[in-house]
């Protein structure tokens, strides 16, 4: 489904993340983790393709790659829009129907029921604007619902937000995962992921470990992460081992 292959991303040649291998099934339900500044944004954003590889690829299956659905971290612009959760929720059908489709019958019955699926019925009529986080969150998750996509990416998805709600989006998460599709998702709380996530990237700029959760969230290796994290060069141009490989 998706296949890291020697990836090194970053930013104005700065490497963020360097020389990452990795396979993901499809079907994973994947948590990306690792300390602050460790790249797991940035490899989002990657595979988002927003992003171009310094080095390295970043292969994703065609079909998957057509409806990836990517949440980012922050949504303020999400609420910079005066329009109603109603219209927001629906924006998430944009590729089925084009921006100017009519909406049938069948997208309001679609609609209505992501709504109900985050516990937003009550709030379709409100201006987006008028939301608080947890709500906006949820809201978002609707529209991501109805953009059916085989490949989920989310970057920090509950942060601020309450236990009930984590536990509801969560949920949906869960859901994703039953149908099949394949969910990478940054979070910083490890209780959470250990509960829900059966596999685990941690990254430290580079890929300390990839696999099951349990074997993944160690003390040794998460000691490691922080360890390659506190170490890293932020002003190196080009890394070690890409010198290394071209001697
Ligand atoms: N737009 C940018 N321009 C330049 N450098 C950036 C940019 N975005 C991120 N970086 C740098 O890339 C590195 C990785 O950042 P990234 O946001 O991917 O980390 P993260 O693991 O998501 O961190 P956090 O847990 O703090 O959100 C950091 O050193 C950061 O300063």
């Amino acid at each position: 489904m998706l296949r890291f292959d020697n990836l090194t991303l970053g930013y104005d040649r700065h490497p963020a993340v360097h020389h990452l291998s990795a396979d993901i099934p499809a079907g994973s339900l994947l948590a990306v983790v690792g300390p602050n500044g460790a790249g797991k944004s940035t490899l989002l954003k990657g595979i988002a393709g927003e992003l171009r590889p310094l080095g390295g690829q970043i292969l994703v299956d065609p079909a998957a790659r057509a409806t990836l659905a990517y949440l980012p971290q922050r949504g303020d612009l999400d609420q910079a829009f005066p329009i109603s959760v109603f219209d927001m929720v629906a924006m998430g059908l944009w590729r089925e129907i084009g921006p100017f489709g009519k909406l049938r019958h069948s997208h309001l019955h679609r609609i209505e029921a992501a709504l109900a699926a985050v516990g937003l019925s009550a709030f379709a009529r409100r201006a987006v604007g008028s939301l608080s986080g947890g709500q906006l969150q949820r809201a978002r998750f609707a529209r991501l619902i109805l953009q059916d996509a085989a490949l989920i990416l989310l970057d920090e998805p509950f942060a601020a937000l309450d236990a009930r709600t984590v536990e509801d989006l969560t949920a949906t998460l869960l859901q994703w995962q039953r149908e099949g599709r394949t969910i990478l998702t940054v979070v910083h709380d490890f209780d959470h992921v250990r509960r829900h996530f059966p596999t685990c990237l941690l990254l430290a700029r580079e890929a300390v470990a990839c696999g099951p959760t349990a074997e993944v969230l160690t003390e040794p290796l998460l000691a490691r992460a922080r360890q390659l994290s506190e170490a890293f060069d932020e002003q190196a141009a080009v890394c070690r081992r890409e010198d290394e490989e071209h001697s």
